[in-house]
């Protein structure tokens, strides 16, 4: 038999990835390719789906034949993939009614605020689906397209359309039609699907007005779903692994056991906790989220999501022009001893968990006739660390759980100041894997477990290395007055909305 890989596409908020493993657990080959961002208005933000099929279909392509390799080298598909975005296609063309609304889109904001104002809602949601009723999920996205684009509430009604994240998208045109299917991680992302239950709710579909034809069967994280028919890899491969790039995240740095929990740094940053069997309800703004479904056995998480992280840094390069790219941060942010009184909150989109403030704003306080870019470029690095650590110590109030370390990855955990200071902060270690692409590797796990690629957990858990181990060096009073600073700094974030 050919030599076998796995192969995981990882469908993000940017671009379309692929990535190739070996049984190490080794990247073999990557490729990438960025889509177009649409922004129709302030607040808007799609994806053209056809965009996200074309460049996924082609980088899985070009990383499998860029390996020297072909469809019979390929055990098992594994599909990782933004959340909540969310594609309403019809059924016989598989064309799609309008572009995907991508989860940064705001624009049914007040349509939500409307929402939270009915007596018990709030609760109500979040008791279901474990979510913060918020135009993040896909529930109103859903709503918004049935009720503003010509004919698809009609079209929806007759069973003639069909409704997917990007993941049921993806295997939709990989199989032709054959799978309209999503799996748990996703699914619970929707705010239409019960985390208890596991099964979509009927009272909130009545309450958002969705018909259910629309809606995708929802699978296991780990199992073969079916086969491709596509051209793209002249053989059938098994499609055998789904999760959120989130969860997958979770599941690649191997944080499998309760209590465990992992930090990713993009453009934001989301932070997950694995909270074992049973769901955790969130007294402090976090979300109750379904960490993965494997064996039949559904693993809950809790989860903090920051929306400004590595983007602050390129805010810096883009908008300041006090960097050239964004690696230049971690020089200038070094050739200031410290902050000297500096706090840069980056709340450019409001503030996400643990304070769900859509109305504050980006604040920079403490300045001085000597403050200079390498001030800001540390305050801006030390704002991100912050935020983590106030998400941090909600998911510590929340669990009722110490949490003795932090696994991190992404694309920001490459700078060594900002890990170190993230460690400082926390006063307890930051600890980085060799292997960054723990998304994509997640989600190759999923699918190579399902397809006996890898016998079992214990065969890949050796396979999660250290790259490096940050440990708190700051004394803790030090790190304490830094943290009445940044109190102060958010009270005049906040302060700044309050008064609209
Ligand atoms: N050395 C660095 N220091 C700080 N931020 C960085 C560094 N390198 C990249 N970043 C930031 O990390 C983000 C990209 O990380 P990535 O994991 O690829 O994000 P995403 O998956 O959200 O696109 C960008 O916002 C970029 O500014
Ligand atoms: O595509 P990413 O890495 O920005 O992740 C997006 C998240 O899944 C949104 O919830």
């Amino acid at each position: 038999m050919a030599d076998q890989y796995i192969l995981a596409l990882d469908q993000g908020t940017t671009s379309s990835r692929a990535i190739v493993f070996d049984k190490k657990g080794s990247i073999v080959n990557v490729a990438q390719k960025e889509f177009k961002q649409h922004y129709p208005k302030a607040g808007w933000v799609e994806h053209d789906g056809n965009e996200i099929w074309s460049t996924q279909a082609g980088v899985a392509a070009e990383a499998i034949t860029g390996a020297g390799l072909n469809g019979t080298n390929i055990a098992a598909i594994g599909i990782t993939n933004q959340r909540e975005t969310t594609l309403i296609w019809d059924r016989k063309t598989g064309k799609p009614v309008y572009h995907a609304i991508v989860w940064q889109d705001r624009r049914t904001s007040d349509y939500c605020d409307k929402l939270k104002k009915q007596d018990g809602l709030i609760e109500k949601v979040q008791q279901k689906t474990g979510l913060i009723l918020d135009s993040y999920f896909s529930a109103t996205k859903i709503k918004w397209i049935l009720d503003n684009v010509e004919g698809v509430r009609e079209r929806a009604e007759k069973g003639e359309l069909a409704f997917g994240t990007m993941d049921t998208w993806i295997i939709w045109n990989f199989t032709r039609g054959e799978h309209h299917i999503t799996d748990v991680t996703n699914a619970s992302r929707t705010m239409i699907y019960n985390i208890h239950d596991l099964e979509w709710d009927q009272e909130l579909l009545e309450l958002f007005d969705i018909p259910e034809s629309l809606l995708p069967d929802v699978k296991q994280s780990s199992e073969v779903y079916g086969e491709t028919k596509t051209t793209i890899f002249a053989s059938k491969v098994p499609i055998a692994g789904i999760a959120g790039d989130q969860q997958a995240a979770l599941f690649g740095q191997r944080c499998i056991e309760k209590g465990m929990v992992k930090n990713t740094y993009g453009t934001g940053c989301f932070m997950i906790m694995n909270t074992g069997e049973k769901t955790i309800k969130s007294e402090n703004n976090l979300l109750t989220t379904i960490g993965w479904q494997v064996d039949g056995k559904v693993t809950y998480a809790l989860e903090g999501s920051i929306f400004i992280a590595g983007a602050v840094v390129q805010w810096l390069r883009d908008e300041l022009g006090i960097i050239r790219k964004s690696a230049d941060v971690e020089k200038l942010a070094a050739s200031v001893d410290d902050n000297d009184g500096v706090y840069l909150v980056p709340a450019f989109a409001g503030l996400g968990a643990p304070h769900w403030d859509q109305h504050a704003r980006g604040t920079m306080v403490g300045l001085t006739r000597g403050s200079n870019s390498g001030h800001i470029a540390r305050a801006a690095l030390e704002g991100i660390a912050y935020q983590v650590m106030d998400v941090l110590k909600a998911m510590e109030a929340d669990s009722g759980i110490d949490i003795q370390e932090l696994r991190v990855d992404g694309g920001a955990t490459a700078n060594n100041l900002l890990m170190q200071f993230q460690s400082d902060i926390l006063q307890s270690p930051v600890i980085r894997p060799k292997t960054l692409e723990t998304t994509a590797l997640g989600a190759a796990y999923l699918a190579g477990l399902a397809v006996g690629y890898w016998k079992d957990h214990e065969e890949i858990n050796d396979q999660w290395q250290v790259d490096r181990k940050f440990e708190a060096e700051m004394d803790r009073s030090h790190a304490e007055d830094l943290i009445a600073g940044w109190d102060r700094a958010l009270k005049a974030a906040k302060a700044w909305s309050g008064e609209r």
